[in-house]
């Protein structure tokens, strides 16, 4: 059964993770409603990776919860949460780069049993949704563009039709037109009903294409709330300025142009 449109689909409730003995996130609270792009903004170190890696069960909080679809996953194992519904495409591009698009998009469904009707199904959708991953499905995945790759990392999760996807900074390493192509991969995936949460360096345009945002600093949530708020707002600017009010220049890249 569905969420009600009332209940966010994931809420983390005063969160705390980190690495060992390293608290990396203190008391963060994020909710995501459905259909909804969020993204997280915050500099370099600011625990934006770190909190996808709490959500999707690959770091364990120390405290707090999270519940998603109306379960609690606090401290579930990854393959629980995956079960679940809610997938994560980490950072850098994980693909089998000699074995070709339709086996990259294949090794998404490894362990579920679907239908042949099912299977194309989904394959289909796939399609409809990166018409370029038909076109290239016999090529080697290594021989596709870094934002076509991108657009394969994501269609491999949506074999399993995720209810959310977490995408960790898509566009890197992207030149902007391959960044348009994904941030517009991205609505197509709103349209189709996903929910996303979405970890940017591009702060501006991600900005520009989500519903919510929240801003983070030191492993902590220092604002969120209507994107466009947020980005009119001052958390933003604190946020990237260095320790002492100095910019930093090693955070987001604010126009693409
Ligand atoms: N595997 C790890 N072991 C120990 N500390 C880590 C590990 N990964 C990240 N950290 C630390 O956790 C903090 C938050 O890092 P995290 O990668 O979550 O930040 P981020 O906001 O995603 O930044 P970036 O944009 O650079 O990826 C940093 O201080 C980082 O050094």
């Amino acid at each position: 059964m569905k969420a009600p449109p009332s209940l966010p689909l994931l809420s983390a409730n005063k969160v705390d993770a980190g690495y060992g003995h390293v608290r990396v996130l203190e008391k963060v609270s994020i909710d995501v409603r459905q259909g909804r792009i969020v993204v997280l903004v915050g500099r370099n170190g600011a625990g934006k990776s770190t909190l996808l890696r709490a959500l999707s069960g690959l770091n364990r909080p120390t405290s707090g919860t999270i519940t998603f679809d109306r379960r609690d996953i606090t401290g579930a194992r990854p393959n629980a949460i995956v079960g679940a519904g809610l997938l994560h495409v980490a950072e850098g591009r994980r693909l089998f780069r000699r074995q070709s698009v339709t086996d990259n998009i294949e090794l998404g469904r490894y362990g579920l049993r679907l239908t042949e009707q099912e299977h194309d199904r989904r394959v289909n959708r796939i399609h409809e949704l990166f018409p370029i991953l038909q076109e290239k499905r016999d090529l080697p995945a290594g021989s596709l563009s870094g934002g076509q790759q991108q657009m394969l990392a994501i269609a491999q999760a949506m074999m399993r039709e995720p209810k959310l996807l977490m995408l960790d900074e898509p566009s890197l390493g992207l030149a902007p037109v391959l960044v348009d192509q994904v941030l517009a991969a991205i609505l197509s995936l709103r349209a189709q009903g996903v929910a996303i949460l979405l970890v940017e360096q591009m702060v501006e345009r991600a900005l520009e294409i989500a519903d919510d945002a929240y801003v983070m600093q030191n492993g902590r949530v220092i604002a969120g709330g209507l994107a466009a708020d947020i980005a009119a707002g001052d958390a933003l600017q604190a946020a990237f300025m260095g320790e002492h009010g100095t910019p930093d220049h090693s955070g987001p890249r604010w126009s693409v142009s």
